[in-house]
């Protein structure tokens, strides 16, 4: 269990108050990781402002988890330096562990507990915990707080992990894949709760495969391929691209052009269908063909 009963938080700092600029939250730079003679991170610089919400995304084996470890104190780096919350997280002890919270998968096998016990049991270890019942209510687990860990379904388990990674009031959260296993309902109830904790100050570090989850969450995407980050811009930059036209030709067949001029086209088509363009449709650049696009340009495949 990853950093669960050691962990001490404290409240969190007031974002940004006039006249100064907080320190980044996190700030690594050059951040390398070698497995034996494989490089996992070939010199990662990264950075969350203290408020903002950053997600890290990238196809399996990019080198997220090892980034996201390193920053938690759990994995050494080869080289490069790193700063969260203005501590090296190798050097960092229990004062700072204090106020990060981390949202892992199974955070708890304490199956014969119930939920309410754990969650309780979980504040105990903070100074400044919040309400563990109003906790367990945030995270729609108040109809399950008498049952047992264990007879928990998967959507319900993951709750949990999240009821106990924010427990502790954190400064930072470290959120890694939280919504897998969630139908649609706990997923939107659960960004819910990220913006309630994001209006509270709460910086979040967010990994995940679900691109609606890191456009809906994040004010900036890293998107990591291979060990280095191949894009790091805000939703909307990262968005940015061609238009896809696609219309019927008089003999039926269908054509599909990108143009950053979708206007013009659509113009001179309907100029040359004389008025109606057979099947005409417009789609503007989305999220996940710029994703492709940029893992198909660093040379990945998207498992995504
Ligand atoms: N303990 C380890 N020993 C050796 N190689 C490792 C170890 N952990 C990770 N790797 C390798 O480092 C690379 C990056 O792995 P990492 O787990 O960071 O990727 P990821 O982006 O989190 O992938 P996923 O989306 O599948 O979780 C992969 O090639 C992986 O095989």
């Amino acid at each position: 269990m990853r950093g669960s009963p050691g962990r001490r938080l404290c409240r969190p700092r007031r974002a940004g108050t006039l006249g100064s600029v907080p320190p980044d939250a996190v700030a690594a730079s050059g951040l390398t990781k070698r497995y034996g003679p494989q490089w996992a991170l070939r010199g990662i610089d990264l950075s969350v402002a203290a408020g903002e919400c950053l997600a890290l995304l990238g196809p399996n084996g990019a080198g997220k988890t090892t980034t996201v470890e390193i920053l938690e104190g759990y994995r050494a780096r080869s080289a490069g330096s790193v700063r969260v919350l203005g501590v090296d997280p190798d050097r960092a002890g229990p004062a700072w562990r204090a106020r990060i919270g981390i949202v892992l998968q199974d955070a708890t096998d304490q199956g014969q507990l119930t939920v309410a016990e754990v969650v309780h049991h979980f504040a105990g270890y903070y100074p400044a915990p919040r309400d563990p019942e109003e906790v367990i209510a945030a995270v729609g687990l108040t109809a399950k707080r008498a049952a047992r860990v264990a007879g928990l379904s998967g959507g319900q388990r993951r709750r949990l992990d999240v009821a106990l990674g924010i427990v502790g009031r954190p400064e930072l959260l470290f959120l890694d894949e939280p919504t897998t296993g969630f139908d649609a309902e706990a997923r939107r109830d659960f960004w819910g709760l990220i913006d309630a904790l994001r209006r509270q100050g709460t910086t979040v570090l967010l990994t995940t495969h679900y691109l609606e989850e890191a456009e809906r969450l994040a004010d900036r995407l890293a998107v990591i391929a291979g060990g280095r980050v191949v894009a790091d811009d805000t939703p909307a930059g990262l968005r940015r691209g061609p238009t896809t036209v696609s219309w019927r030709a008089p003999d039926g067949r269908p054509c599909q052009r990108e143009t950053t001029g979708p206007t013009q086209l659509v113009a001179e088509l309907a100029a040359a269908f004389g008025g109606e363009v057979p099947q005409l449709a417009v789609h503007p650049p989305t999220l996940e063909t710029a994703y492709l696009r940029l893992l198909a340009a660093a040379g990945e495949e998207a498992v995504a």
